[in-house]
């Protein structure tokens, strides 16, 4: 049976190794936490269809290694992403350190329109808390970052995470500040997924009759 939605947003999560990054995913989509999670090996992949604001919208989850060898690999899925959940450990201060080379590399590989919320993850270890709210907080706002403390292993946050994601998106195409139609937006709409099936069967057709296939409606979101 073939899916339906409305729009189509391609997300990133990123972030240091370790920050739980595989384990927010797993919980997003399967709604439990992940036991026994290993460091991501280039990229993994997570989709699910959300009811935003009345819309339905189809999340295309790219969940990157956060570890240095794996770097230019990752980079690679970067460009076109319309959000991403940038993710450190509040029991870490080395991954919330390396926040600002993980939002440069964002903003000029994916889009500097890129709609990113910064996730203080593991909220459960608070005991062993190594950044503050109030400082990642400020963070977020002089970066100008959405903010929320997650925790894969409860479940806290975790869908709001996205779904805020989403939602800002969506605004954003309400207010025409984003432009779904533009190419690398990261953002399909039904109109576009539309053009996209014309251009197949006009493609089949000419193919058919021998011509050459000429297509100005092709559409790139992400490189695979
Ligand atoms: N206490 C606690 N542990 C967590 C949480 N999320 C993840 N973990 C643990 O943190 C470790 C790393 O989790 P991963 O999800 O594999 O981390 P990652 O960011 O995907 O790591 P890379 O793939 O190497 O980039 C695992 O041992 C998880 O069990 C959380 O919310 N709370």
């Amino acid at each position: 049976m073939s899916e339906t939605y409305d729009f189509l947003f391609k997300f990133l999560v990123i972030g240091s190794a370790g920050t739980g990054k595989s384990c927010l995913l797993h919980q997003f989509i399967e709604s439990k936490f992940k036991q026994d999670s290993n460091h991501t090996i280039g990229v993994e992949f997570g989709s699910r269809i959300v009811n935003v604001g009345g819309k339905s919208v189809k999340l295309q989850i790219w969940d990157t290694a956060g570890q240095e060898r794996f770097r230019s690999v990752t980079r690679s899925y970067y460009r076109g992403a319309a959000g991403a959940l940038l993710v450190y450990d509040i029991a870490s201060r080395e991954t919330y350190n390396a926040l600002t080379n993980w939002l440069t590399d964002a903003r000029t590989l994916a889009s500097p329109n890129i709609i990113i919320i910064l996730c203080g993850n593991k909220k459960d270890l608070d005991a062993d808390r190594e950044v503050t709210f109030l400082e990642a907080s400020r963070f977020a706002q002089e970066n100008d970052l959405m903010f929320l403390e997650t925790s894969a292993l409860t479940g806290e946050n975790v869908e709001e995470a996205f779904l805020k994601c989403a939602r800002t998106i969506l605004n954003k195409i309400d207010t025409g500040e984003l432009d779904p139609e533009r190419m690398g937006s990261g953002i399909h709409n039904v109109a576009v997924n539309n053009k996209e099936l014309l251009t197949d069967i006009l493609s089949s057709v000419y193919i058919h009759l021998g011509l050459t296939v000429r297509s100005p409606l092709t559409y790139c979101t992400h490189p695979e």
